[in-house]
């Protein structure tokens, strides 16, 4: 299986358990291993015949801005589920970053793996 990936995906969102998150945004930055068999897509020409990183980057952006999470578990989750729904993703690898979280790190964040990933 191929990988189609996207690393450093910047969006602004209402993210976090203490009161103060829930009035100013922050910045999550998302990266994204998607599987996919891109052969065809080679032959072709065709971007059809192949996951658009730049259709499903604004769908997330869209999706992640418009968010209101306590924990990056949900949208790490929830970001998941829509790729694999939306973009018939049989397998991906999900980071989410939340750098601003705290200020005696440089990051910290989430990395979840979902779906079967094959040959
Ligand atoms: N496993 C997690 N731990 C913590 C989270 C989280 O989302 N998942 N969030 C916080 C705070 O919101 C922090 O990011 C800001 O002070 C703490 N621990």
């Amino acid at each position: 299986m191929d990988i189609v990936y996207v690393r450093g995906l910047r969006i602004d969102t209402l993210i976090g358990i203490h009161d103060f998150e829930r009035e100013h945004r922050q910045t999550v930055v998302l990266d994204l291993e998607l599987g996919y068999d891109i052969r065809a897509a080679a032959a072709s020409e065709d971007i059809t015949l192949t996951l658009d990183y730049q259709a499903i980057s604004e769908r997330l952006f869209d999706f992640v801005r418009a968010s209101e999470f306590l924990l990056v578990e949900t949208l790490a989750e929830r970001c998941a589920e829509l790729i694999l729904r939306e973009f018939s993703v049989p397998w991906l690898r999900l980071r989410l970053s939340k750098p601003g979280a705290l200020h005696y790190a440089d990051d910290v964040g989430i990395v979840i793996e979902r779906g079967e990933r094959s040959g």
